[in-house]
């Protein structure tokens, strides 16, 4: 059954708290924006840990170097899975699944960034990750001719685990998963709505449609 992720983009403790109790009933994996670690420390991370157990806690960490440092510093915290970018080195996504295997947590690589995402997903899917985030981020998504069509073509031939963050809504989430993501990532189409819980109510049910 494929599971819908909340990117929660918001700046504070907070208003992710006041977030993820909303949305909680909905998703399955609560992600704190690499914004809102940045402003809060990972703080946060064992603040919605703690409000939500029952829930994976994935912290968009976007680690480039010291990938065991900050895994280890992540899932201390409380995270369940942390994110390595996709462009950094080998030996930094194999030091974080280092520090994933000793918390019994896992490792996302996401791909912003990366030349050929697909390409690169193929190679890291034998580091030990857990799954792959084809990923166009906030400021590729602003660029004048982007379509989250690209990431459902390329989910359709990664031949690994992937989810697809980068404009997931209720208008395209079915062609997302009918691509084969394991995850769909939703950020703005739930934070942003006008009701998140019912945006997220809603994403779950086409989700579970599409399964
Ligand atoms: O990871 C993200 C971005 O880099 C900012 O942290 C977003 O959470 C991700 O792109 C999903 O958000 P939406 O594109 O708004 O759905």
């Amino acid at each position: 059954m494929a599971k819908l992720q909340v990117a929660i983009d918001l700046l504070t403790t907070e208003e992710a708290l006041a977030l993820a109790g909303k949305v909680a009933p909905y998703v399955d994996i609560i992600e704190l924006g690499t914004p809102l670690i940045k402003n809060m420390g990972v703080s946060v991370i064992t603040a919605m840990k703690s409000a939500h157990p029952d829930k994976i806690v994935f912290a968009d960490l976007k680690t480039a170097d010291a990938g065991e440092l900050e895994a280890d510093i992540a899932f201390k915290a409380g995270a369940d899975l942390v994110t390595v970018l996709g462009v950094a080195g080998n030996a930094t996504i194999v030091g974080a699944v280092k520090a994933a295997k000793a918390h019994g947590k896992g490792v996302v690589v996401d791909t912003i960034g990366a030349p050929d995402r697909v390409a690169r997903a193929k190679e890291v899917a034998a580091l030990g990750v857990e799954f792959v985030e084809l990923h166009a981020g906030l400021d590729e998504q602003w660029t004048p001719g982007y379509s989250i069509q690209v990431l459902i073509d390329e989910a359709a031939t990664a031949e690994t685990p992937v989810s697809i963050a980068g404009g997931v809504n209720l208008q395209n989430v079915q062609a997302v998963i009918k691509a084969g993501a394991k995850v769909a990532v939703a950020g703005a189409a739930i934070y942003a709505a006008q009701d998140p819980a019912a945006a997220a109510k809603a994403l779950r049910e086409a989700i579970d449609a599409a399964n």
